[in-house]
């Protein structure tokens, strides 16, 4: 593939920032990818694992004459870097971020930006649980959406460009109002990490009480949610302080179902709770069918019976 950008300079560079790192190199879709981040040690594991051309110790250096500026740090961290960098930004560049809250991002980057570069807010839907800069991989975009929240007066052209850029990357690109947005991952990923810190966090006391079982006898749902509770704990805790009103909306209305389910479990309500989780299994079903989760098992499509045996 031709380069789309000349410079892509990366201000973070753990996972997602090395995910792209390795993306846009192995495609060629950049004719340099320069990179800065703000500990030592990240920028040494960089230089060592020859993430990017250049590792630069700042983020100034870094952007000077780049095209495409991406913002890959903590939520709570955006508009500190935004400040920084913004005086040695190039007229025209396009400046993007891919942090999992959009409105207070926006937010905290505008303010500082200047008015000749084109700042388009994304948030490539793909992770980990792993982060740093050895834990990016090409691959981690392919397939996945990754939602661009351009800002009302964002020009057509930079935004085109940049949509081209993370489709090349081998994403599935869409447009959404940052609001918007913020509510959606709100249901399908941040009150489900909490959700699974929660859990994780329960077993946890329990493990005092029962003396390692919890643990030795941990069953594969169990599992999973260790997976997601092993997430990094930054990123974490900036996504919850910063999409605070729709994670709160979203979790109060998990409270309420949960409340429900715990009532039908105590009055021996079988048919309610048989009847809730052949909805939730056809939920299930529809990300498979949709080519969401191609990791998934066939099981049998379709054999949905809403009956209870
Ligand atoms: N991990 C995921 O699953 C995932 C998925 C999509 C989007 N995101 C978002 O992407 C962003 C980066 O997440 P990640 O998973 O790559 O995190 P990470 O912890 O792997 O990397 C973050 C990097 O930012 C650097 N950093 C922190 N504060 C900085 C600062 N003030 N200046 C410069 N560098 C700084 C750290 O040294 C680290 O190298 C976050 O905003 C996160 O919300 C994460
Ligand atoms: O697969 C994982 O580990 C993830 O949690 C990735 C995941 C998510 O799907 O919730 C986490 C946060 C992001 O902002 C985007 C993607």
């Amino acid at each position: 593939m031709s380069a789309i950008y000349d410079r892509v300079a990366l201000i973070g560079l753990g996972l997602i920032a090395g995910s792209m790192a390795h993306a846009l190199r192995e495609k060629g879709l950049a004719r340099e990818v320069v990179g800065y981040a703000r500990s030592e040690e990240t920028r040494k594991t960089a230089r060592e694992i020859g993430l990017c051309d250049t590792v630069y110790d700042s983020a100034a250096e870094a952007v000077a004459k780049a095209d495409l500026v991406v913002l890959a740090v903590p939520v709570g961290a955006m508009g500190a870097v935004a400040q920084d960098i913004a005086p040695h930004l190039a007229k025209g560049t396009t400046i993007t971020d891919v942090g999992s809250v959009k409105q207070s991002v926006i937010e905290a980057v505008q303010p500082h930006l200047p008015e000749d570069v084109h700042f388009i807010p994304g948030h490539p839907l793909a992770g980990t649980e792993h982060s740093g800069p050895r834990a990016g991989f090409a691959s981690l975009f392919e397939n996945r959406w990754w939602l661009l929240t351009p800002l009302p007066d964002s020009p057509a052209a930079p935004v085109e460009k940049l949509v081209g850029l993370v489709t090349a990357m081998g994403a599935k690109c869409d447009r959404m109002e940052a609001a918007h947005h913020d509510l959606v991952l709100a249901v399908t990923s941040h009150a489900p990490h909490l959700i699974a810190y929660t859990m994780v966090g329960v077993a946890d006391h329990l493990r005092r009480v029962t003396d390692e079982e919890v643990i030795q006898y941990s069953a594969a749902g169990f599992r999973d949610f260790t997976r997601i509770a092993a997430s990094d704990p930054t990123m974490w805790r900036d996504v919850f302080l910063h999409n605070k009103e729709a994670t709160l909306d979203i979790l109060g209305r998990f409270t309420e179902e949960l409340f429900t389910l715990q009532r039908a479990i105590r009055m021996g309500d079988g048919q309610q709770l048989h009847d809730y989780f052949t909805r939730t299994r056809s939920i299930r079903r529809g990300i498979i069918e949709a080519g969401q989760d191609t990791e998934a098992p066939d099981f049998g499509r379709g054999a949905t019976s809403g009956k209870m045996p």
